[in-house]
């Protein structure tokens, strides 16, 4: 690197960090800022002449931006030193060991959102800050007080500042993100965006909105009488902070690397966004004498793990039709290794994303793969343009079926019933694992099915025949019998597998079992009242599946015919006995669960309720029964002990 190189290099990361930190919409990937920024390191390092002051190694990153007044903190907060592979731990260690070689290690997650410093005074939360610069952060208490994890009294009187990381956690912003898929609105990037940006809301109550959790890893100044990191972390908990998903104390270099293989491999399964893992020496008087350079604790670095965001660049944009006709975009990318996986598609997720990022053909975009999720474009580079980009125009026909597209705004659809994408994509869902559960029902052999004209529609995969199989191009005697007999196990499937399998809009697997489990076979003529009294369906979900009925009645009842599904239980009319119909309420404890118990009578037909009124027609009272018997005694209601309920079922 050349000096004038060096000049460039600076005012890029600083650029990149203005979008990063200020605006929490960076306009590049974390690997393309630390690679950029290792370069300038090196630099440095061999030209300390040259440094600038406003250098990214000089300080911390974070500008205080407008907005929010500035509140100091008590102690610096400091960034990281940052490794990638096992060899710049090693470097690392080697360095730390000189400084004193008597030590050991404390690891934990580094989390993957933005820092935060809380300041405690007489067991009160006083004041939460940004990091921001270091020194100086914004005051954003009011917001802090919103968020649940952070308590806003201890039962710890000295003053202390407790230090941590805001996160989102992965499922919470992919709830977010559908939400404002739905509404129309702009996407957040990644977990970490989304929580930094929450966390600097004007107004509070939006921060609220967002679920998000604080993650405590240390203290500022070092208040706390502990010998070791692992003792003083276990002292925070104790205050009433989130413990982290994974932690553990380590000897050397090779303790080290296999916690960080085990975390590394782990990344996916822990619930917020983990980039890397963090080793700390545990001793705090070793900790003091190490001390901190201009920027980093040197008792600690940032183990990183690999990145799960690229940047590559968009060749095509397809369109995918579902099975409910849904037409979705998808972009097919240069193809980029992602943490060891070879990217070559990412969702778009709809045209108004599309249009509302003007995504455009051989556009530079960032691309996100965690976890089993499909892969996304996050991010358009729109400083990387060169002329060569071309616009993406809303299709108006199907890309299958060529019929005209329906256009409801966010979403585009083939209203084509007979639309080859739809039939295809239906069966596949009908047999898949959460539905039928049918095996060897895949694209290809569904497609093979599909355009020979032996499948038209789910019903007629109930009439193949070994004869009629073996006239299809690859299936031989034993794959056609595997089919037939994985078709014909699907035979009496539970009750809500097949409500799940009619594929109907609005009502998945969760929907489905409450529906089955209340109605059985009897879904079909249930009224809207009635479907929208069961829990969590709503009306949305009612209207779809009051539709569908009317359309398809005459295939479901096919089907029905054609499957046997099982009845619930809970279905079956109950026989005369004392409890039929009656209202009862359970208090006090007894012999078996109270659910077991709620469960026998309600199959007897009775309707267990809460609380005792007028209407109530038993109480059934255990050990320690209390108010609720009380009540019922005032009331008049008759009141059973366990053995009389019994007797009472027997005799019927
Ligand atoms: N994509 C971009 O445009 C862009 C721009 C600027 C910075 N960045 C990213 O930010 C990084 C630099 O930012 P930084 O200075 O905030 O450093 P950092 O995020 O690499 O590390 C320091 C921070 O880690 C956090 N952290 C999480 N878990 C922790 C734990 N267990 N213990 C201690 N700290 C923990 C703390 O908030 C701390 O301030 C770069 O490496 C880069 O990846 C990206
Ligand atoms: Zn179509």
């Amino acid at each position: 690197m050349k000096k004038e190189q060096y000049i460039k290099a600076v005012e890029l990361l600083n650029l990149y960090s203005y979008h990063y930190y200020v605006l929490d919409d960076a306009i590049t990937t974390d690997e393309v800022y630390d690679k950029l920024y290792h370069e300038v390191l090196e630099y440095e390092e061999s030209h300390k002449e040259d440094i600038l002051k406003n250098s990214p190694t000089q300080r911390v990153g974070d500008t205080v931006s407008e907005g929010f007044s500035k509140a100091p903190h008590l102690s610096r907060m400091w960034s990281l030193e940052d490794v990638f592979d096992s060899d710049g731990l090693q470097k690392w260690l080697i360095k730390t060991y000189k400084l004193d070689s008597n030590i050991s290690f404390y690891c934990e997650p580094k989390y993957d959102g933005a820092s935060l410093n809380l300041i405690y005074e007489n067991g009160e939360l006083s004041q939460a800050i940004t990091r921001g610069d270091g020194e100086v952060g914004e005051l954003i208490t009011q917001n802090v007080k919103t968020i649940r994890s952070v308590p806003l009294s201890i039962e710890h009187k000295e003053k202390i500042e407790i230090r941590g990381e805001v996160v989102i956690f992965k499922d919470e912003f992919e709830k977010i993100n559908q939400t404002r898929l739905k509404d129309g609105e702009a996407l957040f990037a990644n977990p970490r965006n989304a929580a930094a940006g929450s966390l600097r809301q004007l107004d509070s109550s939006i921060t609220a909105s967002r679920n998000l959790v604080f993650l405590p890893y240390g203290v500022g100044e070092n208040f706390l009488e502990h010998k070791l990191l692992s003792q003083k972390m276990e002292y925070i908990y104790s205050l009433g902070f989130k413990k982290p998903p994974f932690c553990a104390t380590c000897k050397d270099f090779n303790e080290i690397e296999a916690v960080y293989q085990e975390m590394s491999r782990n990344r996916d399964s822990y619930p917020m966004m983990l980039d890397g893992m963090v080793v700390k020496v545990d001793e705090i008087a070793a900790q003091i004498d190490m001390g901190y350079t201009v920027k980093n604790p040197r008792f600690s670095v940032a183990y990183k793990f690999p990145a799960v965001e690229k940047i590559t660049t968009i060749k095509e944009i397809i369109l995918q039709v579902g099975r409910t006709g849904a037409v979705t975009p998808v972009a097919i990318v240069e193809p980029t290794n992602i943490d060891g996986v070879v990217v070559e598609r990412a969702t778009l997720h709809n045209f108004d994303e599309i249009q509302r990022k003007d995504i455009r053909i051989n556009d530079h975009v960032i691309i996100l793969r965690s976890g089993d999720v499909i892969p996304k474009i996050i991010k358009v580079l729109t400083h990387e343009r060169d002329g060569s980009e071309v616009e993406y125009k809303r299709p108006t026909i199907c890309p299958v079926c060529e019929s005209e597209l329906l256009d409801e705004g966010v979403l585009l659809k083939c209203q084509n019933l007979t639309c080859e994408a739809r039939v295809i994509n239906s069966i596949i869902y009908f047999a898949s694992k959460p539905c039928l559960n049918i095996d060897g029902l895949g694209v290809k052999i569904v497609e093979a099915l599909f355009n020979s004209g032996l499948v038209k529609s789910v019903v007629d995969l109930f009439d193949l025949t070994l004869e009629k199989l073996l006239t299809l191009e690859g299936f031989k005697e034993k794959k056609a019998q595997n089919l037939l007999d994985a078709l014909g196990s699907a035979k009496g499937c539970e009750y809500w597998r097949f409500v799940n399998s009619l594929g109907i809009e609005h009502i998945g697997e969760v929907a489905s079992k409450t529906l089955s489990a209340k109605f059985g076979s009897g879904f079909i003529d249930a009224t809207k009242d009635e479907i929208v009294a069961c829990d969590g369906v709503g009306e949305e979900m009612a209207e779809s599946l009051l539709e569908f009925i009317r359309v398809n009645r005459e295939t479901i009842l096919k089907l029905q015919n054609i499957l046997k599904p099982l009845e619930p239980l809970q279905r079956q009319e109950a026989k005369e006995n004392p409890f039929k119909g009656k209202s009862v309420v359970l208090t006090g404890s007894m012999s078996e669960s109270r659910d077991m118990i709620k469960e026998m009578l309600e199959s007897l037909g009775a309707k267990v309720v809460s609380s005792v009124s007028k209407k109530t027609d038993f109480v059934i009272y255990g050990e320690d029964a209390g108010s609720k018997y009380d009540k019922a005694m005032d009331l008049g209601v008759e009141c059973l002990n366990e053995d009389e309920m019994r007797s009472k079922i027997e005799q019927a």
